[in-house]
């Protein structure tokens, strides 16, 4: 029997890149709105001794490219980012399985595979749900969900303009600098207030710990699309309630929605559907001057797809070595 083959958060760093990640996401997303996707429920356990959380995700994907069978293990530990040397407040790592015969094949570094697969999803909810171009990004959230945002929209859209607002504008201002500085453009642009990112915004990603609404519906134009990616347990705190209630609300998946998700059907917040139905052609994209709403919670057959992704590039380039 093989030893388990450990890839590291470097190594998987190399081996991504955004075109494959947005095959594996949207793959993902289509094949558990297709039921070829098994995703138990996400187990949460909250330290006593601590703020940190572990969650574990466990999943099974069936698809040629992108199938595997496997579980992540992350923490959520939000107040590493004020450590004296920051780490970041979210780490995982994702074990793989030979599915035959349930030995672990392989454990793969999955705090950068949080990190794109996540952004890569809101850019497929963005593409399906409003196919069509775009002038203005607006991003709330400076931390490594808003720079990872910030980065893949720039990859698959030409925004004119990306704006970024963080609470601790000082965090927004460095990742500006930093991102006009990589792209030699003046394209980022740093927000004093997040009404001001908002406002005039095509589309709108949020990416925060917020604990109460950093978006109000009047501050959207007709027709923005908004990915709702942060908070914390509560996953619905960053935008209002009114505007869950009056725009067209997409999820990644059922199962979670109804568990993680309860707290916005008692406010009488009814989702149109998972993001793999409007994928597949089966639910309608909604009509362009509709505000839309990813409500993103992140699923285990994201994590198999990618870690089945960076195991395969993996083999692959050791085996030309
Ligand atoms: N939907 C999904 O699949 C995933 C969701 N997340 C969520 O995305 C969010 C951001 O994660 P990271 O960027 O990794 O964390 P991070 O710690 O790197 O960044 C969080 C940002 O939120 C800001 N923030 C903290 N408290 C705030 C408040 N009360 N109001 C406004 N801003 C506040 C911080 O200044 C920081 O810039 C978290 O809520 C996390 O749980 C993360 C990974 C996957
Ligand atoms: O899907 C995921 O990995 C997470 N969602 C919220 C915190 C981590």
């Amino acid at each position: 029997m093989s030893n388990p083959i450990f890839i590291h958060e470097d190594q998987v760093k190399k081996l991504l890149n955004w075109d494959s990640t947005f095959d594996a996401v949207e793959a993902a997303l289509e094949s558990v709105y297709n039921k070829r996707a098994v995703q138990s429920p996400r187990t949460f356990t909250q330290s006593t001794t601590s703020k940190t959380l572990l969650l574990t995700m466990p999943g099974h994907l069936d698809n040629e490219r992108f199938g595997a069978l496997g579980c992540k293990l992350v923490t959520v530990a939000p107040d590493n980012i004020n450590l004296e040397h920051p780490l970041p407040t979210i780490n995982a790592q994702i074990l793989l399985f030979e599915e035959a015969t349930g030995i672990l094949k392989a454990v793969v570094g999955g705090t950068e595979i949080t990190k794109w697969r996540t952004a890569a999803a809101s850019a497929v909810a963005t593409k399906h749900l409003k196919p069509k171009e775009f002038q203005v990004l607006a991003i709330l959230g400076a931390g490594v969900q808003g720079r990872i945002h910030a980065i893949c929209f720039n990859h698959f859209y030409d925004f004119k303009e990306i704006r970024i607002w963080n609470h601790n504008v000082h965090k927004a201002e460095t990742l500006v600098q930093e991102l006009n500085q990589v792209y030699n453009c003046q394209k980022f642009k740093c927000c004093q207030s997040n009404e001001e990112c908002v406002r005039g915004a095509d589309v709108v990603v949020t990416a925060t710990f917020a604990k109460s609404p950093i978006v109000q519906k009047e501050w959207l134009k007709d027709g923005v699309h908004i990915n709702a990616v942060g908070a914390g347990l509560v996953h619905h705190s960053e935008l209002s309630e009114s505007i869950y209630q009056s725009s067209h609300v997409y999820i990644d998946h059922w199962a979670g929605a109804q568990t993680e998700l309860a707290g916005l059907g008692k406010l009488g917040v009814e989702f149109k559907g998972e993001i793999g139905g409007v994928i597949t052609g089966d639910l309608p994209p909604p009509p362009l001057d509709q505000v839309t709403v990813f409500q993103s919670l992140g699923m285990a057959a994201e994590d198999c797809a990618m870690a089945r992704l960076i195991y395969d590039l993996f083999i692959q380039e050791s085996n030309m070595n």
